[in-house]
């Protein structure tokens, strides 16, 4: 319509929506002009003048008249022409779009044939059929031109008329029948042959079940891709045809037209060669059908040539399929080597971690051989509101390993590299802790002496890692309640075995004071350390020791611990981080099959914060606090060193602190030290200090640990011993008496001795025994009944009651216990009969 109006290329845009294309077509202006063109003369009256009429309403409406007029026209003069039509209404909204295309295809398909010269039948849909024009007439139609003069015509003429219309009519019906059963033939043709184009041509259908609706779906898309192709292809279909029609020879009969195709289609088959993507009926050129007729052998030359491309294609590309699969597999075979290595890798990395911890076991096996102190070092994570401080700790190694980083010094200062047995990093849990400490805790049931210290300076985490930061958690319990919660348990599955009781004690040590924290009656007496006295196992006899049997109990006492302390902090301004704390935990055992008694002693000590005093700026009471802290720290300090050179003389008279732990420092017990730092960047003196302090303290070697065990074996040669020398006695006596001497009844004669099964007498009391008998207990806790001292008064054993004879010696309800333990303070000394001869 563009091509034939000049004013429809300005209305009407190139591509317009279907409202352009109406709005364009509304006033009749286009479609006229464009029938006029198709025949001229068709419209006699076009109403042109659109932009003028609009100026006023009733220019408009005027406009509107003569559009109408324009529209009006146009239908009559197809309608006249016997081509298909449609209503004025059809270009408005709600109107039927498909009636207008269809009108203007026609007028097209009219106008092609027209040019075309007009020749023969023409034919649009089943409905318009137009004959050729005859010779000399004007290019009008045949059928408009019958219907003009029909008028005039004789009824012979008419009656001719009818029986051609008749007979038109019939031979359209049965051209129709063709047709239909041409199309589908062809359909079911084309239709399998597509879905066989399809499953030849589609990869991996070999593996795709073929079901009804896999079918279905080949199916649609066969006839959505053919529809495809035809919409594309249909109109360039058209225009080879009508080339051919056009050429040279300006028009052909019917066969020579159908020959002419068949052997288009004839050269195209035979360069397609199957190969159905390069078949396009647009690429054939009447030229080269032409071309090819008359010179058939430069055309299979042709043929040859592309046949040899095409061969050549094909191998290049079978070869480069080949050569992608190869690559293909030879990337798969590279990825599962890959794989495996990884897997090798994973596997040596995990056997890495086993030698590793394997390694680290023996070596605390050497350690403990040598009775080497243990030494964990943990470092306290940023607090809340310093995440984004720097921290001085640059690596920690799996091997114990820790380097420290100072960038306020150059050169080898700025990085030290510090090696302890374990080095736990900011992120490890309290459980994680426990699980490395839990042999040690353990071994306390079998009879070892276990001392576990935590020591750094104030805030590194010191309480944190003994007693958590929440009691009321289990999740953040410290390693104090995990030890006893683990020893309670483990006494419990043994309990077929060996019958354990345990009991605790918790002190303070404040300004050189030991203080009982177990007190309920408030009383803050100072206390006496004994060592070497072993009586009962108790380091600090004067403090309550208090039974327990369960976690809770433990809670309990902890709390009243707490609370205890918690009064002098009041008093005393952060009490807790100046004075070192000691909770003690004492197991006896008994094995029920021997008889033989198990003494374990755990001490679970949190020390006071290291830092110098000329740091802390402390003045006055804080300052006295400071220089007590700092000479028993250095105290300790001192018995490391004597400790680690190997020293005749250790001083650990000179603070409350080492004589405590002197049995854990010096004796055969296992100690653990936990060095706790801090890595904040104004830490860095105090946490280099700190770990050259414990590396000095892991470098100390106790000799190997000893268990406090007293088999049955030795308690029946006590046995023994005792009952010569009571025999030794009663014939001395005897003797006496022959003499004509002394009436003193034997009993008389007997000291006391002590009751505890598990006392022992101070060094040299007993020195007329015999040397490897002399720091045994000489009592037997089978026959704990208690003997008369000279006083004649009975005294009573404060030990667990269950190593007792429960008849004579009933067991003491907590807080009498204490009074009890005091009782044990008396130094009882049993001479031999020896000494009882001399004397005499
Ligand atoms: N491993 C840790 N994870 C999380 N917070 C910690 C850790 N260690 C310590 N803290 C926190 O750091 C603070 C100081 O810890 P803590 O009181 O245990 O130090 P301390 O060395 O016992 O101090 P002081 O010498 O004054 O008794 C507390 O708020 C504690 O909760």
């Amino acid at each position: 319509m563009r091509q034939m109006d000049k004013g429809a290329s300005r209305t009407l845009p190139k591509e317009p929506s279907e409202e352009e294309f109406y709005r364009a077509l509304r006033n009749g202006l286009i479609l006229c002009n464009v029938l006029n063109k198709v025949n001229p003369g068709a419209v006699l009256k076009v109403v042109d003048n659109p932009i003028l009429t609009v100026q006023s309403t009733e220019g408009a409406a005027q406009s509107a008249i003569q559009y109408f007029e324009n529209m009006r026209n146009f239908l009559v003069a197809v309608k006249d022409m016997k081509l298909l039509t449609f209503e004025a209404s059809d270009l408005e909204k709600g109107g039927s779009s498909s009636k207008v295309v269809d009108c203007i295809l026609c007028l097209k398909g009219y106008y092609e044939w027209k040019q075309a010269g007009g020749i023969g039948v023409w034919r649009y849909g089943g409905l318009v059929k137009i004959e050729s024009f005859q010779k000399g007439s004007p290019s009008s139609l045949v059928g408009s031109e019958s219907a003009d003069e029909s008028v005039d015509e004789s009824e012979s003429s008419q009656h001719e008329q009818v029986l051609e219309c008749l007979h038109l009519s019939s031979e359209v019906s049965i051209e129709e029948t063709k047709t239909a059963n041409a199309l589908a033939f062809l359909f079911d043709h084309f239709g399998l042959r597509l879905l066989q184009a399809y499953l030849q041509e589609i990869n991996g259908v070999e593996e795709l079940p073929l079901n009804g609706m896999v079918i279905d779906s080949l199916l649609r898309k066969a006839v959505k891709d053919f529809s495809a192709l035809l919409v594309s292809q249909g109109t360039q279909l058209g225009l080879f045809l009508k080339k051919i029609l056009k050429g040279d020879v300006g028009s052909l009969s019917k066969n020579e037209f159908l020959e002419a195709i068949s052997q288009y289609l004839r050269q195209r088959a035979s360069l397609a060669s199957g190969d159905f993507s390069r078949f396009c009926i647009c690429g054939g050129e009447r030229e080269t059908i032409q071309h090819t007729v008359s010179n058939s052998s430069g055309h299979e030359e042709v043929i040859d040539l592309h046949q040899k491309q095409l061969e050549d294609l094909r191998f290049y590309y079978k070869e480069t399929r080949r050569q992608v699969k190869q690559i293909q597999a030879d990337w798969e075979e590279e990825a599962s080597g890959l794989e495996q290595h990884i897997r090798d890798l994973e596997v040596a990395s995990s056997s890495y971690h086993q030698v590793l911890e394997e390694n680290r076991q023996l070596y605390n096996q050497v350690q403990d051989l040598k009775g080497t102190i243990r030494v964990y070092c943990r470092v306290r994570p940023f607090l809340r509101g310093q995440s984004n401080g720097q921290s001085t700790v640059d690596y920690i190694g799996e091997n114990g390993n820790i380097m420290i980083a100072n960038p306020l010094k150059n050169g080898k200062e700025a990085r030290k590299v510090f090696s302890f047995n374990k080095v736990f990093g900011t992120n490890v849990t309290q459980d994680q802790i426990y699980a490395d400490t839990q042999p040690l805790v353990r071994s306390v049931l079998d009879g070892y002496n276990v001392c576990i210290f935590a020591y750094g300076q104030t805030g590194s985490g010191k309480t944190y890692t003994m007693s958590g930061p929440d009691l009321t958690s289990e999740q953040t319990w410290g390693v104090n309640y995990r030890a006893l919660r683990d020893l309670f348990q483990i006494s419990k599955t043994r309990g077929d075995v060996i019958k354990y009781e345990v009991g605790v004690q918790m002190v303070e040590i404040y300004n050189e004071q030991v203080r009982d924290l177990l007190v309920s009656d408030g009383s803050n007496r100072r206390l006496d350390i004994r060592n070497n006295s072993q009586l009962n196992g108790l380091n600090v006899p004067d403090a309550s020791w208090i039974p327990v049997s369960s976690t809770q109990d433990v809670l309990d006492l902890m709390r009243i611990g707490q609370r205890n302390r918690a009064v002098g902090a009041t008093a005393l301004n952060e009490r807790s981080s100046r004075s070192h704390s000691v909770l003690t935990v004492h197991v006896y055992g008994k094995e029920l099959v021997s008889g033989s008694i198990l003494k374990g002693c755990l001490h679970l000590v949190d020390l006071a914060g290291s830092e110098r005093v000329d740091k802390s700026e402390a003045v006055g009471e804080r300052l006295k606090e400071s220089q007590h802290i700092n000479r028993s720290l250095s105290a300790l300090g001192d018995v490391i060193s004597a400790l680690a050179q190997k020293s005749p003389h250790v001083p650990y008279r000179n603070s409350k602190l080492t004589q405590i732990l002197q049995d854990s420092l010096g004796g055969h017990a296992k100690t653990l030290m936990f060095v706790h730092i801090n890595p904040e960047l104004n830490s860095i003196g105090e946490t280099i200090s700190t770990l050259k302090f414990a590396e000095r303290v892991s470098s100390i070697e106790l000799g190997a640990a000893r268990s406090n065990k007293e088999t049955g074996e030795i308690r029946d040669l006590k046995d023994e011993i005792s009952n010569l020398k009571e025999a030794l006695e009663r014939k001395e006596t005897e003797i006496e008496q022959i003499k004509g001497g002394s009436t003193r009844s034997t009993a008389e004669s007997q000291r006391t001795r002590a009751v505890s099964p598990f006392y022992v007498p101070r060094h040299g009391a007993s020195a007329n025994l015999k040397p490897e008998t002399s720091h045994r207990p000489i009592d037997d806790a089978r026959t704990s009944e208690t003997r008369s001292c000279s006083s004649g008064k009975q005294r009573r054993s404060s030990f667990p009651s269950s190593f007792t004879d429960k008849e004579t010696l009933p067991r003491i309800p907590f807080p009498r216990r204490r009074e009890a333990s005091r009782l044990h303070q008396t130094q009882i000394t049993i001479p031999s009969c020896e000494e009882i001869n001399l004397n005499r």
